[in-house]
């Protein structure tokens, strides 16, 4: 069964997920990764040429195919939204990893382009928390506190939970 990552942007959900598939010898898929490599162009542009709801679609069917590996998968940041695929992380190891506004903030501006948080980044960061917040909540069997700590921290103290 996998072991399935979600959080805001800049929660850590790619880094700590290539971190914990190495520690625990298992594949790593990003399905925000996967999406770019079969439409073949980033996300940004599969946001400005179809549109959000487009791109909802193909994570949907991404995030539902993907989650049935014995791989670490990392979702993109809006997987939650989608109704089925919460459905779906109820047979699943759902690993939460918690940021605060703070970080994510300074965290995603360090990195590539996020067409949801163009313009303001902390104030699309705090609406995005507000109501993606309950959602990470209902889906996680393990919550873990990001702020102040590595990837490769994170990514270990996960492993040691999961190891008998
Ligand atoms: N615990 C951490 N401490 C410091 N920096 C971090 C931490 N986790 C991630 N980062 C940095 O923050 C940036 C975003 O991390 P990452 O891409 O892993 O987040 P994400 O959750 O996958 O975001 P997205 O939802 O946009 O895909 C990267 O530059 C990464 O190196
Ligand atoms: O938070 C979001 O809604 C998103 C996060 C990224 O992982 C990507 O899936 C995309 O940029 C949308
Ligand atoms: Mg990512």
């Amino acid at each position: 069964m996998s072991i399935v990552l979600v959080g805001a942007p800049g929660s850590g959900k790619s880094s700590v997920g290539r971190a914990l598939a190495a520690e625990l010898e298992r594949d790593f898929i990003d399905v925000d990764s996967r999406i770019e490599d079969v439409v073949g162009k980033p996300i940004r542009e599969i946001f400005a040429d179809e549109g959000e709801a487009h791109f909802r679609e193909l994570e949907e069917s991404a995030t539902l195919e993907l989650i049935q590996t014995d791989a670490v998968v990392s979702l993109g940041g809006g997987a939650v939204l989608s109704e089925k695929v919460r459905d779906a992380l109820q047979h699943h190891d759902v690993v939460w990893l918690k940021v605060s506004i703070g970080q994510a903030t300074r965290r995603v501006g360090m990195n590539t382009v996020r067409p949801l948080l163009l313009g303001n980044v902390r104030g699309r960061l705090i609406e995005l928390l507000r109501e993606r917040t309950p959602l990470y909540e209902a889906v996680a069997t393990t919550t873990i506190d990001t702020d102040e700590r590595s990837p490769r921290e994170i990514a270990s103290e996960l492993a040691d939970r999961r190891r008998p």
